[in-house]
């Protein structure tokens, strides 16, 4: 089994998240008591999870989120517990400070959409409640069903994302070995499990034991600043024994054009070309555009040279925003300075094993850069819908006529 990045127990109605700042070096979970800081209250709330990046990837997130509502409400309603001022003799003044909460946890990170289109849910539910139960186990009911069609989405999007692919080799006249690149972690840590772009890379794993036609290696970026590539998903395609190799983003341009042009003499992993650059979203707009982790515009545009490659997109419909008509409209979430001038690992012994501190592995922080210098660190691009080649949904693939995609 892999990791799980979210446990919710609907019985006891308990949260509980893996700290994934410690993975791949250490497996632990936090327990999530709220979904917003307040001052009376003590507990590590859903907010504070999101935003200290300890639960990340859209689809994670927005079930973070939504479940850490219904654990807040479950201390207020059922279990007498209320340090967050909340009136129960009072609904439509319960709601509003309800929805106010709901409203900040939103703000935790702002480019992934599908926390917002959950939260969106819930205050829809929400206005059509006539009771503090009913509120309740509405919304208990909403995030439960949630986590279950994610889960079910990833695999369909596996499922969809292979059709695409087997289709797009079988008009090249493409048969033997072919790879893939992805970047950032769209894998069972960012989802509910199983994963999109990553979802689809380990139906293509499945696939290749009965197509001799076939997926036969992966290359991870490894996505700085935050490094999700080499943490996570070298974590989940180790686990799989999916083979792949590690490469650092500025790298790619040089790998992808060593492998089309077969240059054996540069100690190649696998003489395999890449064929499809298969990334995950954090907003997917009305025409396309696709905003994911920083480093995934410029996979697009190197995708583009070579006519051979296509750039193929996945994610659950939650990632869709049909507000926003251009990706002009995303907002692009600027994280702290210090996430390119320090980095945290784990600390090194001299015989290569990790030191064990009295909590675990001795994490250790250390500065890569002079102090004090300005630094940008935009957490997401946007990749315009010019440059992709196909969009895997739950639905269906969506493919481009006379250049637009419709989404719809
Ligand atoms: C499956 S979400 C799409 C991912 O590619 C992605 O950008 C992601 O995991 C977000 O990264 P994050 O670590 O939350 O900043």
């Amino acid at each position: 089994m892999t990791l799980e990045a979210i446990r919710f127990d609907s019985q006891r109605v308990t949260l509980e998240i893996l700290n994934q700042l410690l993975v791949p070096y250490d497996t632990q979970y936090l327990s999530v008591g709220s979904m917003a800081p307040c001052d009376a209250d003590t507990s590590f709330s859903g907010y504070e999870a999101i935003k200290g990046m300890y639960t990340r990837g859209a689809p994670a997130i927005m079930l973070v989120g939504c479940f850490s509502v219904v654990v807040e409400l479950n201390r207020v309603i059922n279990q007498n517990d209320n340090p967050f001022g909340y009136n129960q003799d009072d609904l439509a003044e319960f709601k509003a400070l309800l929805e106010k909460r709901i409203d900040l946890l939103v703000e935790s990170r702002p480019t992934a959409v599908n926390l917002l289109n959950g939260c969106n849910e819930m205050k829809k539910i929400i206005q059509h409640k006539h009771s503090l139960e009913e509120l309740y186990s509405g919304l208990l009911k909403f995030t439960v069903e949630l986590y279950k069609d994610d889960l079910e989405s990833n695999y369909a999007i596996g499922a969809n994302g292979v059709r695409y692919i087997y289709q797009e080799l079988e008009k090249e006249g493409f048969t033997g070995d072919f790879a893939v690149m992805t970047i950032c972690n769209t894998g069972s840590l960012a989802t509910s499990g199983y994963g999109t772009a990553l979802g689809i890379i380990r139906a293509l794993h499945q696939e290749a034991r009965s197509n001799s036609t076939r997926m036969s290696h992966v290359y991870a970026c490894e996505t700085r600043p935050y490094n999700q590539g080499s943490r996570l998903t070298a974590y989940e395609l180790q686990y799989e024994n999916i083979p792949f190799t590690l490469i650092t983003d500025n790298m790619v341009s040089f790998l992808v054009d060593s492998l089309a042009r077969q240059k054996t003499n540069r100690s190649l992993p696998s003489t395999a070309p890449i064929k499809f650059i298969i990334v995950g979203a954090d907003r997917i707009v009305k025409n396309g555009d696709l905003a994911n982790k920083i480093g995934t515009f410029q996979l697009s545009l190197i995708a583009s040279l070579y006519p051979s490659i296509k750039f193929v997109g996945a994610a659950p419909t939650t990632t869709i925003d049909f507000t926003r008509n251009t990706g002009d409209e995303i907002v692009i979430e600027q994280r702290p300075k210090r996430e390119l001038t320090e980095i945290m690992g784990a600390a090194v012994a001299k015989d290569g094993s990790l030191v064990q501190g009295k909590d675990g592995v001795e994490l250790q922080k250390v500065r890569m850069a002079p102090a004090g210098i300005d630094v940008w660190n935009p957490s997401f691009d946007v990749t315009p819908h010019e440059k992709i080649d196909c969009i895997v949904t739950e639905k269906k693939y969506f493919l481009k006529k006379d250049g637009v995609f419709n989404l719809e």
